[in-house]
């Protein structure tokens, strides 16, 4: 096979196509599909993904590929077919696809160098910039501001070269170690001749006599308290030899970890997985959704579906939110599997992680647990994939592309055929509704282990706190059950939401707050005309200052940090040690962990903190959770938003009473009767689901209705305002009358990094002509991308309305 198909590193929607290349002889037999290599690209190099070698190409003169970066294929044949179904699904370019798909630091780096060619002077403008050197970089030239035609001569002269420099920048970490490099009689024999004063030398030879095994230099100096300068000699005369291992770099301290056996299953447990186990002793590629409340024992199930498919000698992928992929959760993986398990998440190091995905591919390992681009693990024998906690948004990526990972599980799962299982105490409507239809095989777990009760939850209405003279952010309720839990030696999880923003407006009295007639979601705030907006459909009016509904004056923005409610407590109680946990707190490498297990230590009564806390911990003492401020949730301006407040609600109360001591919940609220409070303080899933299916069929919304959101953005607010009003334009004329379009509106977020952002909204049930008519829009708008610094993105089933 002498021609390669490549898809080349220039992400745009131009050049997203294959490109031809000629495989030169020296190469040929080492370029297969899914290396990396490097091309020629109009004046530049590039990177590129190989995806097929083929005899014969429709162009003749192709240029040749100058470089392989992997001997090994990084992408998989079903990666490479995995990539290119995604970028279409998703009208995102291939390169960027494939580019997710794999750990960042195999992204090519690019460098433009000036090179010298000849022994003369250059111009002396010139010199003092090379300064003595060879090559130096463009950029540096540029920066201190070398002269372009100057340079532009040299090089037409022949005098210096300008070239592109293009880098797979991985590294592999090694370190030095010391061996024996003679049979032990020699070593000893060499004891002999070495003089008793010097005894360093003595003592590192001694070491080596009675260790055979090789050790790391830095440790030997450390023992031992010895240096370079003592050991040079004795490798000098060959005794003993350096040696470089690649180790991987390890984040988990694996010695700590108590090993685990699988516990004798309950009896929901046992009803639950006996379907998978079937799924997985056939090979049937089926879904399964694990619907069991908090505590109920999901995970044992996962890890004892786990063990099935690793007895048949397949491999599992794992996929559990980025927050809750805390060292607790971890431990319960490598506790069961120990080595073979591989751990992916944006807490490593780009390293760490490389070294990570590294042994997946080097098959060292046979499960891994990670966030969600750990879906696309190039395992090759796949026997089931898992995903914890299935509703977390944070399984959607929101850049390019942006893809979710359940939906990458089934078409991978329908490859391999193997079970894919979705789990959550309150799944996303969509998926329960699948499994309702029975497109989804329904586990049920609906009770604790032990038949432990949930723990019964406390609504308190902030109405009335405002009305009894309290100003301050805790009710008294609240305070009374911290201070009870203190005097009890007792722990408390305060949880406090941040996802909202300040943008919206609320009655502090009434608890009322402005909706949009037509989409059923809260109004924003737009300070430059003193307007309130909705952001899907533009809906519009002035300001209220005074309440719609009791006429008071009490209307306030609203939003609070973890600091301010920290402070304030304080305040009320001064002898309460509070540990607080947001992303101020936890930035450091190692914090989340350090915070935690000093919580454990009961260092503190309190643990306070946002969306982190609210899943995966299990903490014995734990007797109470307060939720403060959760309207702030339930008023984003969201039509998920009381979904999302449901299944908060409800993995935060399952942080209480889920050992030995009974537990309690107290939640404020300004809106104690909206439904997703009420029914998340009766643990009632299924009562929920039908009532907010109603509220979707009623406002045309999923599941009932597919949506794409087309956000534009742009330095100039009209042209982001007009690009999106034509785009508006061209999706009415193409698509076909049963879609709905909403649109041109701002973002409710208007403004971020001095860019204007301007969104519509195809609301569908049936669109055929969707995909290719958006991809026609972006062609049409190609080169204001690039030129223009215009960006149009487009989101199918998005997860963020922001
Ligand atoms: N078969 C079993 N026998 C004894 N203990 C069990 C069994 N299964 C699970 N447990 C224990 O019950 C507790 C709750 O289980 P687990 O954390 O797996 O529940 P979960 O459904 O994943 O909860 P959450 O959704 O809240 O994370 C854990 O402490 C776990 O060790
Ligand atoms: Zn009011
Ligand atoms: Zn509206």
């Amino acid at each position: 096979m002498k021609i390669a198909s490549v898809i080349v590193d220039v992400p745009t929607s131009q050049t997203n196509h294959t490109f031809d290349y000629q495989v030169p002889k020296s190469l040929q037999g080492i370029v297969q599909a899914g290396v990396r290599v490097i091309v020629p690209f109009g004046r530049r190099k590039v990177m590129g993904f190989v995806m097929e070698l083929k005899e014969e190409s429709d162009f003749d003169r192709l240029k040749e590929i100058e470089e392989v970066l992997d001997l090994i294929p990084v992408l998989t044949p079903e990666l490479l077919k995995l990539g290119k179904w995604l970028a279409n699904e998703m009208v995102s370019l291939y390169i960027q696809t494939y580019q997710a798909m794999l750990p960042s630091i195999l992204k090519a780096s690019y460098k433009k160098e000036i090179e010298k060619l000849t022994d003369e002077d250059l111009p002396e403008s010139m010199e003092t910039i090379f300064a003595g050197r060879h090559v130096i970089d463009y950029d540096e030239f540029v920066e201190r501001q070398g002269k372009l035609n100057e340079l532009r001569k040299q090089i037409e002269e022949g005098n210096v070269r300008f070239q592109y420099i293009v880098k797979g920048k991985e590294n592999r970490k090694q370190l030095l170690f010391l061996e024996a490099a003679k049979d032990v009689t020699l070593l000893e024999e060499a004891l002999l001749d070495i003089p008793k004063r010097a005894k360093k030398q003595r003592e590192i030879l001694q070491f080596f006599i009675q260790n055979e095994h090789p050790i790391e230099q830095r440790i030997l100096f450390q023992q031992l308290k010895t240096s370079s300068s003592t050991l040079q000699p004795l490798v000098d005369k060959g005794l003993i030899k350096k040696t470089y291992k690649e180790i991987y770099r390890n984040p988990y301290e694996d010695s700590q970890i108590t090993p685990t056996q699988a516990l004798p299953l309950s009896e929901q447990q046992n009803k639950a997985i006996e379907p998978i186990w079937q799924s997985v002793a056939g090979n049937l590629h089926e879904i399964f959704l694990l619907h069991g409340v908090t505590g109920s024992g999901k995970t044992e199930v996962y890890l004892q579906a786990i063990e099935r498919v690793l007895d048949k000698g397949r491999e599992a992928i794992v996929l559990v939110p980025e927050i809750s992929l805390t060292p607790q959760m971890v431990h319960r993986f490598k506790g069961r599997f120990g080595k073979d398990v591989a751990v992916l998440h944006s807490g490593l190091s780009q390293g760490e992680k490389f070294d990570e995905w590294t042994k997946i591919q080097r098959k060292e390992v046979k499960v891994v647990v990670g966030a969600r681009s750990a879906i696309f693990a190039p395992f090759e024998n796949l026997g089931i994939i898992i995903i914890d906690e299935e509703h977390e948004t944070s399984y959607k990526q929101d850049e390019q592309p942006k893809y979710h990972a359940r939906e990458v599980a089934k078409f991978r799962g329908e490859y391999h055929q193997c079970p894919v299982v979705l789990g959550s105490a309150t799944p996303i409507l969509e998926t329960y509704a699948r499994a309702k239809k029975g497109v989804y095989s329904l586990l049920e777990m609906p009770y604790r282990m032990n038949n432990n009760a949930m723990p019964p939850v406390e609504i308190i209405d902030m109405r009335e706190e405002l009305h009894a003279g309290n100003r301050t952010m805790f009710s008294r309720r609240l305070i009374d059950a911290i201070k009870d839990k203190m005097d009890k030696g007792e722990q408390i999880v305060l949880f406090l939401n941040r996802r909202g923003y300040s943008t919206f407006v609320m009655c502090r009295e009434c608890g009322e707050t402005v909706k949009c007639p037509s989409c059923d979601i809260a109004l924003t705030y737009h300070k430059a005309t003193d307007e309130l907006k909705c952001h899907y459909c533009n809906y519009h009016i002035r300001m209220v200052h005074e309440c719609p509904t009791c006429q008071s004056l009490s209307v306030r923005y609203f939003g609070t940090g973890t600091q301010k409610v920290e402070e304030a407590l304080k305040q009320l109680i001064p002898e309460v040690e509070i540990i607080r946990m947001d992303v101020d707190t936890t930035r450091k490498k190692g914090a989340h962990e350090r915070l935690l297990s000093q919580f454990s230590e009961k260092k503190a009564h309190i643990l306070l903190g946002t969306q982190m806390i609210a899943k995966g911990l299990d903490f014995e003492n734990v007797t109470l959770v307060g939720v403060l401020a959760i309207d702030t949730m339930l008023q984003l301006p969201d039509f998920r938003s009381s979904e999302k407040t449901f299944q908060l609600l409800t993995q935060v109360s399952g942080r209480a009473g889920r050992h030995h001591l009974p537990g309690e919940v107290i939640i404020q609220t300004y809106t104690p009767e909206h439904y997703s409070i009420e029914l998340a303080s009766q643990y009632d899933y299924e009562q929920f689901f039908y009532k907010e299916m109603e509220m979707r069929k009623q406002f045309r919304y999923p599941p009932y209705y597919y949506l794409t959101l087309i956000h534009v953005s742009h330095p100039n607010e009209i042209k982001a305002y007009e690009v999106t009003k034509m785009i508006t334009k061209l999706l009415r004329k193409h698509l076909t009358d049963q879609v709905t379009i909403l649109g041109p509106t701002p973002s409710p977020i208007v403004r971020i990094n001095n860019r204007y952002r301007y969104q519509c909204m195809i609301k569908y049930k049936n669109e055929p002509n969707q995909l290719a008519t958006i991809r026609k829009i972006l062609q049409y708008y190609h080169d204001e991308m690039i030129k223009n610094d215009l960006m149009i993105q487009v989101d199918l089933e998005p997860y963020q309305l922001m």
